[in-house]
């Protein structure tokens, strides 16, 4: 526990993302197994402790805290995990020098029982230091909230093998802690580990923006950009799952369209709620929601019958990965492409379509088609490279976007404040930033309007949850969450650091789907100034 105490401790105060990679890198050259393994579960938010309960922490502070001091103190640092470990007292009793090994602590945590679960998180407590406790607090409380993402913990653990990240993706949700497989292809003392007869998520092909102007319709397909969320459906050995823009599974939060898939392949889409009123005016079968009716769908774990009818949820299926068992990968967009049509009359068509292409006859004639779309679904054309194969990650010139109204940006929550009036008992008015090339985030705009009530509950109970430092009314928070921020437009500043400054601008959507590393770089920002 101790080397894993103390890069936890070095990455709460590391900015830098290269910095935090070198950091869990070393660690896992450094660590034996099984300990990296478990502590790769901790990193990426994989560590499923089923055994640890609130009502058990409960009970072991009042065992050995003041309760009224553990009130008074958490109030001031804000997180449990930290007050426990500052005010766990000096054991009385000699105890066993040994060190613990994170092994040892998740075997503990694993086999809690009701009854015996103080006892036995005493007597690990009493075995630690300040800072070990608090990491094992953290590892028994939930998240770690560090401000390092599960793509990051998997970069370093690539970076520290010489592996590729995507490769490490790949096998990574057919795999389960402590990883022994994926350490043993790491070191060379193993092969690539296989997940044939695992629904396992691959890597998203992502797009650019179309910065400067045209491309050739004879080299680029064009199909709508839907506003909905991406997904991926991947069914192998009778089993269906959804993945989410993240690699998480979300096959819980859509149920119907999982019990409606169970052809072996992969696929990939967009997935939104059917709409009756809005939208509906494309001959694909149109009738997209916007993205409001799908909010109503997303970050739930279960989903009632009411929901499912309420919010009919379908995809609109633009790119297919594998074929049954043949990976098709590989191949042009254009015979994905014919291979994605063959396979839809296997799917059931209440719950899938086919994005249509966009047949235009050049790029003028394009622009006047996008100009004129008025679905409620749509966010702008997507023009795909015919001959490229599907590639994991973000590619020059494959795939770009070119939104219908480009002045948004993907930023990250950096600090927050407490509103005025109605809204003075909630954190509600948020400072965002974006990246340097470098990997540092710097301020770009303040926003606190565009969120609905219940938005505005779930980004006051984020801002608690992650606080890292109080100054005055402000709240420093978990560099973790992307807000995508609309703006009127954007000018250059001397006055921010970045460079740049917002005019009106306000919260379009909160991101839970996108990393924080992925959110905008001040450099894409620069190309909209005026
Ligand atoms: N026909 C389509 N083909 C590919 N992607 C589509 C399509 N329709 C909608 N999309 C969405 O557009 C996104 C393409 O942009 P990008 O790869 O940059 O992902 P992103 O960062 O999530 O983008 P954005 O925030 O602009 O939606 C996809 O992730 C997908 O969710």
């Amino acid at each position: 526990m101790h080397a894993f105490s103390a890069l936890l401790d070095s990455l709460i105060y590391t900015r830098s993302r290269n910095a935090k990679l070198k950091l869990i890198a070393d660690y896992l050259l450094a660590t034996p197994d099984s300990d990296r393994g478990w502590a790769m579960a901790a990193l990426t938010g994989d560590l499923d402790l089923p055994g640890v309960k609130p009502a058990m922490i409960r009970a072991l502070i009042e065992s050995r805290v003041d309760p009224v001091l553990f009130r008074m103190s958490r109030d001031y640092v804000g997180d449990t995990a930290e007050t426990v470990a500052l005010l766990w007292p000096e054991p009385v009793v000699p105890v066993d020098p040994a060190p613990l090994s994170i092994a040892q602590v998740v075997d503990g945590l694993m086999h809690l029982s009701r009854s015996d679960a103080p006892a036995v998180l005493a007597g690990m407590l009493d075995r630690c230091d300040a800072e070990e406790r608090f990491a094992l607090l953290k590892m028994a409380t939930g998240a770690l909230r560090i401000g390092v993402s599960a793509r990051l913990a998997k970069t370093a653990l690539a970076n520290a093998f010489g592996l590729e990240v995507d490769a490490v993706e790949e096998v990574w949700h057919g795999l389960s802690p402590p990883y022994e497989s994926l350490f043993a292809w790491g070191t060379g003392a193993g092969a690539q580990p296989t997940p044939a007869d695992v629904p396992v998520f691959r890597p998203f092909m992502l797009a650019h923006g179309l910065e400067d102007g045209r491309v050739d319709l004879a080299d680029y397909a064009a199909e709508w950009k839907w506003d909905g969320i991406r997904v991926q459906i991947v069914h192998v050995a009778g089993i269906t799952r959804l993945y989410s823009r993240t690699g998480d599974d979300v096959t819980g939060s859509f149920p119907e369209v999982a019990a409606a898939f169970s052809t072996p392949g992969a696929v990939d889409g967009e997935l939104l709620v059917r709409g009756e009123h809005q939208g509906g005016t494309l001959e694909d079968g149109g009738g997209a929601a916007s993205f409001n009716a799908l909010q109503q769908r997303l970050g739930r774990k279960t989903v009632s019958a009411k929901m499912q009818a309420d919010y009919p949820a379908f995809v609109r299926l633009y790119d297919i990965l594998f074929d049954g068992a043949e990976d098709l990968r590989e191949l042009s967009w254009t015979d994905r492409r014919r291979r994605l049509e063959a396979f839809m009359p296997r799917l059931d068509p209440d719950r899938f379509d086919l994005s249509q292409v966009i047949e235009a006859e050049d790029f003028t004639a394009l622009e006047a088609i996008r100009a004129g779309a008025r679905d409620a679904a749509i966010e702008g054309v997507m023009l795909k490279r015919r001959d490229s194969p599907y590639v994991g990650g973000r590619r020059v010139g494959l795939w770009y976007k070119w939104k219908r109204d480009p002045l948004t940006a993907d930023c990250v929550m950096m600090y927050a404040q407490r509103g005025s009036g109605r809204r003075s008992s909630f954190y509600s008015d948020y400072t965002f930033g974006c990246w340097t090339e470098e990997g540092e985030l710097l301020p770009v705009g303040k926003a606190y309007s565009g969120i609905t009530d219940e938005e505005l509950k779930m980004l006051d109970g984020f801002v608690r949850r992650n606080t890292l430092n109080r100054f005055g009314p402000v709240r420093e928070v978990e560099k973790t969450l992307v807000l995508e921020i609309a703006f009127d437009s954007l000018h250059e500043s001397k006055r921010h650091k970045s460079g740049v400054a917002m005019r009106f601008p306000r919260i379009a959507r909160i991101r839970t789907d996108k990393p924080a590393a992925e959110a905008d770089l001040i450099n894409t920002l620069r190309r909209m100034i005026v």
